[in-house]
């Protein structure tokens, strides 16, 4: 691998070099393979620079990340640059840093991860180069007017209280680096430690960098950064940077960021990447949230670089949740982080009662029991809200035929089609992996039997019948299919939020973060389909998932309460959930993965392997496990790995593809990178070779 040295300062050319004088410069290339490559400059070129350059037919963006003495090919080989892009300041050394450390980290070509972390505009020769490029993209935006956001008046700003007070001055009077895991309960008020410590950056002079899982979920959010934060320092102070923007929006949240000119920059998961050249704080909120993780490309977490970034930049980062993930609790616990408590609600209301509800012999109509529909019967006519949720979309999982046993299969995978039944195909087949869809037969498709029944229920069939059971009830279902549409997801909220809506039906999008004023109940279906799930994060997720949902009930009024349905009350998961006891629950689950040597008292990495055919497939991952055993002297580290056989994936077969994977385990997180990093040198050519693609997943959350 030819050296890329990132820390290199700029390359100063000598003073009074010959007319005719060359400059080398390495790019860093979003192309497959080989990911730097050598180019010829007129000029010197800094470091960080993007260039335009040939590469085989094509021209390329690319990022300059070193300037050598001599090329690692034969010069005559070597093509000039085409154009070097001055329209925004080389990319500064701490971004480079970090995009190296998360292509060693994460096993990826630098290339893969410089680019891709780019606005799409600043990475396309199209933007640049031909008829409408007019100057290019930074040159156009900068021509436009930009419309100044609105600031709305800030509500009424509650005086903190004692946790949160020692909670925001720690972190306010932090210099340098440190983590801190803001541990507090569903309603207790952890906004407001953020935004006080938040200010107290800002007024320092520095740049905030605040992460959500979900920024379409987080209306209110916004809202009070703008109405307080950006308030203290004009319009555009707080940025947004999110997946669901337009690249013009992009680029411009990214350049006002990156010219210090937003203080603030308010985003999800890509937003790690954003250069900040004053950055001087970051808040990871729901650290635990699981959107953290970027799941195709670069397979990184941003709450994992963001404590990275936060010890690179040597300043402070505040992992926010109510139910912290068992990585960083117990990173707290070993005292890596630093922990503060917020124990209870901020308004003086208690946490909400959980009920279990034993559903085994009980005679439930349509999922619900008797108890739930009495208790949102009685909220409803005390003019409360209610909430069901449900963590499944669709109106049924399957349809059946009862004469037969016909289940509705997708053709192009191993799992069933989902029925649906509301939006603009109504009454069609879905599946929920691959996307394929077709229409509902009329009869059976083996047997020809007339009476196909839909088995089991989603969010629609269960908001179909809440309208039975409450006809004159408003009742609003918030999931994937029902917020398709951008900017529907928060119009639905803004509904919740005004008391334009009853009943409130949804998977876990409603689960997170929003702060309900008027919410009684919450009712839980079908949480055990999670109980027994294969992998061994599912009793974390699912804890997680149920206090989350549990704390939108009773926030702003008391006497909210939670019913759980379930055929297993006894289950450790749902007796913590009666005691509202994360940390009790926290203790057994990191005790039993310590017994069993599971993360975080392990280290992970996943290689799945896809083809055609799933024997293809396990049959890369055997020659790549063999790997280890016929060159014992590239993987001087294999004795502390530990590598699992080859299994096919759960849902082995998607888009007709088939899938495998292979586990790779270590305690020792040094040896494990080491022998990644020489094993993923090796998988190329072996992948060629049975036509198979590849992912190496480090810390993989499921598997
Ligand atoms: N010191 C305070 N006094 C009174 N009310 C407060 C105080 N701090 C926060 N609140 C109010 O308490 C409610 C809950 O706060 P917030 O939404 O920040 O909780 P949270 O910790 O983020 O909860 P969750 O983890 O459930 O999202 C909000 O309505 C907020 O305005
Ligand atoms: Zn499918």
């Amino acid at each position: 691998m030819p050296d890329i040295s990132v820390v290199e300062p700029p390359f100063h050319p000598c003073p009074g070099a010959a007319p005719q004088a060359v400059f080398w410069i390495r790019v860093a290339l979003d192309v497959p393979l080989l990911d730097v490559f050598d180019y010829r400059s007129p000029a010197a070129v800094p470091v960080g620079s993007r260039v335009i350059v040939p590469f085989g037919r094509r021209r390329l963006v690319g990022i300059v990340v070193a300037t050598p003495a001599e090329p690692a090919i034969a010069p005559e080989q070597i093509k000039d640059v085409d154009q070097v892009l001055d329209d925004t300041p080389p990319m500064p050394a701490d971004w480079l840093r970090m995009a190296s450390f998360a292509a060693q980290y994460y096993q990826r070509p630098i290339g893969e991860v410089m680019l891709p972390a780019l606005p799409p505009s600043l990475r396309k020769v199209s933007a640049y180069q031909g008829k409408r490029s007019a100057g290019g993209p930074v040159k156009r935006l900068d021509r436009r007017a930009r419309v100044p956001a609105p600031i709305m008046p800030a509500d009424c700003v509650p005086a903190l209280n004692a946790e949160q007070t020692a909670a925001a001055d720690a972190i306010a009077a932090l210099q340098g680096h440190k983590t801190i895991l803001l541990y507090g309960v569903t309603g207790s008020g952890k906004t407001e430690v953020y935004l006080h410590a938040a200010q107290a950056a800002l007024a320092r002079g520095r740049q905030v960098l605040f992460l959500v899982p979900e920024i379409n979920l987080t209306p209110q959010l916004e809202q009070s950064l703008r109405a307080r934060l950006a308030g203290l320092a004009g319009p555009q102070t707080l940025a947004i940077m999110h997946s669901g923007l337009a690249d013009g929006e992009r680029l411009q949240a990214w350049l006002s960021v990156q010219r210090g000119e937003a203080r603030i920059l308010l985003g999800t998961r890509l937003a790690i990447f954003a250069p900040m050249p004053d950055l001087g704080l970051i808040i990871v909120d729901e650290e635990h949230d699981t959107s953290y993780k970027q799941q195709d490309g670069l397979r990184y977490s941003a709450r994992d670089l963001a404590v990275w970034r936060a010890r690179d930049r040597n300043v402070p980062v505040v992992l926010g949740s109510a139910t912290p993930s068992l990585e960083s609790w117990s990173h707290a616990q070993r005292g890596h982080y630093q922990r503060y408590t917020l124990a209870r609600r901020a308004r003086d209301v208690e946490l909400p009662k959980v009920r279990l509800v034993d559903t085994r012999r009980l005679a439930m109509q349509e999922g619900f029991s008797p108890q739930l529909v009495t208790a949102l019967g009685e909220r409803l006519e005390r003019g409360e809200q209610a909430l069901i949720f449900l963590n499944r979309r669709g109106y049924a999982p399957v349809l059946n035929c009862a004469s037969c046993g016909w289940v509705s299969n997708c053709p192009r995978c191993t799992a069933y089609t989902v029925l649906h039944r509301a939006g603009a195909r109504r009454n069609h087949l879905q599946c929920h992996h691959c996307g394929y869809q077709a229409r509902v037969p009329r009869a059976c498709p083996d047997c020809g039997d007339q009476d196909l029944k839909p088995m089991g229920r989603g969010t629609q069939r269960v908001e179909e019948h809440l309208a039975e059971l409450f006809p004159a009830a408003r009742i609003a279902r918030i999931d994937a299919d029902s917020t398709r549409l951008k900017g529907s997801a928060a119009a639905l909220f803004a509904q919740v939020h005004a008391g334009e809506v009853d009943l409130l039906v949804g998977t876990q999008m409603v689960a997170k973060g929003h702060d309900f004023a008027n919410l009684g109940l919450v009712g839980v279906l079908n949480a055990d389909a999670m109980l027994f799930a294969q992998d061994f994060r599912a009793p974390e997720r699912l804890f997680a998932q149920l206090m989350q949902v549990a704390g939108r009930a009773g926030r702003h009024a008391e006497g909210g309460e939670v019913i759980i349905q379930t055929d297993y009350p006894e289950q450790a998961v749902y007796q913590a959930l009666l005691k509202h006891d994360y940390p009790g629950f926290a203790q057994y689950g990191l005790s039993e993965r310590e017994a069993v040597g599971l993360p975080p008292y392990a280290h992970q990495a996943l290689l799945t392997a896809e083809a055609r055919e799933l024997a293809t497939a396990l049959d890369f991952l055997a020659h790549a496990r063999a790997l280890l055993g016929e060159y014992p002297d590239s993987f001087p580290t294999a004795c502390s790995i530990t590598v699992y056989d080859p299994v096919p994936l759960r849902v082995v077969r998607v888009a007709n593809i088939e899938r495998a994977q292979l586990l790779v385990e270590s305690s020792n997180r040094p040896a494990l990178q080491a022998f990644l990093t020489a094993w993923s040198y090796a998988l190329g050519d072996i992948a060629r070779r049975f036509r198979v693609r590849y992912n190496l997943e480090v810390d993989p959350l499921e598997i």
